[in-house]
């Protein structure tokens, strides 16, 4: 095992460490607190409640106001955090691969023994940390789209029956928008597959532009999409989708082989099942489709 420090930011009032944690072999591992820590550890394939672990045990070797990790899949924040003004950062590495970034914060400063301690408990987290990420970087890829990077049906499904459920706990509504573009087959057969490719990649970045950042979009394939908004009323709703009709309309590829898009809304009702809401904006959409392109239709 090597140690560094990296860095001692002297310009803040704040001491700030830094710190890398390397693990090439397996270290021996003394008997008592580390082995439960492991042990604790391997419990559990999600980040948060490792995160949550590990605080823990840090928090037995000082005073932890917070603990953060910085992962590719995500950032985390140790249950019970709250800032405070000496900050310590760490690299864990294992196997030459730079796993995540952890941050403390503290009320009390981060002695060099203090951090020899902390690198001890992150050597322990390496290998549980690194199965946690593989399972999350697939369980990611599960729900994605590979083309837009959005969320896909499977996605959709559990991320409808989530907005739905805490619609009806809040006595509060969610919003529903399908949308299918419209003429997006002869780009195909015009221009070519890539060129379509490139096409929908453009109106799924507009879409997550256009929206904010408590709405999801959700690519079923082909060229149909899904919105799902958050706390929605129909005038909010509305305006989003006429927003999206412009924006979509304004893609230059769009423009260029006048590809437009349909949109059908529907905001759940309080008596509603999910199923009903869903069938609601198809119902919408296809009205929208039969009156001809471009158009917006909104479930009464
Ligand atoms: N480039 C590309 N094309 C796709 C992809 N998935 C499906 N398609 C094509 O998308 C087209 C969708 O067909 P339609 O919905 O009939 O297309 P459209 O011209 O928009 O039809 P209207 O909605 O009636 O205007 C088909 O030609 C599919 O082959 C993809 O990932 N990339």
């Amino acid at each position: 095992m090597e140690y560094a420090l990296l860095q001692d930011n002297g310009g803040s009032n704040a001491p700030s460490y830094a710190a890398i944690t390397k693990l090439e072999h397996w270290p021996e591992q003394p008997q008592g607190r580390e082995q439960s820590l492991v042990s604790q550890l391997q419990t559990t394939l999600e980040i948060q409640q490792q995160l949550n672990i590990v605080s823990m045990a840090a928090g037995k070797l000082l005073p932890l106001a917070w603990l953060q990790v910085h992962t590719a899949v995500g950032d985390f924040i140790a249950s019970g955090s709250k800032a405070a003004i000496y900050e310590h950062r760490s690299m864990l590495i294992l196997n030459q691969q730079c796993l995540a970034e952890l941050v403390y914060q503290s009320d009390s400063a981060f002695t060099p023994m203090l951090q020899r301690e902390l690198l001890q408990l992150e050597t322990e987290w390496l290998f549980a940390l690194r199965n946690a990420l593989v399972v999350s970087r697939l369980q990611q890829m599960a729900l994605k789209d590979t083309l837009t990077g959005l969320g896909n049906r499977r996605f959709f499904d559990d991320s409808l029956n989530k907005a739905v459920q805490l619609a009806k706990r809040y006595d509060d509504s969610c919003g529903l928008m399908l949308l299918d573009l419209d003429n997006f087959k002869q780009v195909n057969d015009i221009a070519g597959h890539s060129t379509g490719d490139e096409l929908l990649i453009a109106v799924a970045n507009t879409m997550r532009d256009t929206l904010r950042i408590t709405d999801s979009v959700f690519r079923f394939g082909g060229d149909e999409f899904a919105i799902l908004l958050s706390a929605a009323d129909t005038a909010s709703a509305e305006l989003i989708a006429r927003r999206l009709l412009k924006t979509i309309n304004q893609i230059a590829l769009c423009q260029k082989y006048q590809v437009t898009v349909s949109i059908g809304l529907a905001l759940l009702q309080p008596d509603q099942s999910l199923a009903q809401l869903f069938t609601a904006a198809d119902q919408a959409l296809y009205q929208a489709k039969n009156a001809g392109k471009s158009k917006l239709r909104i479930a009464l």
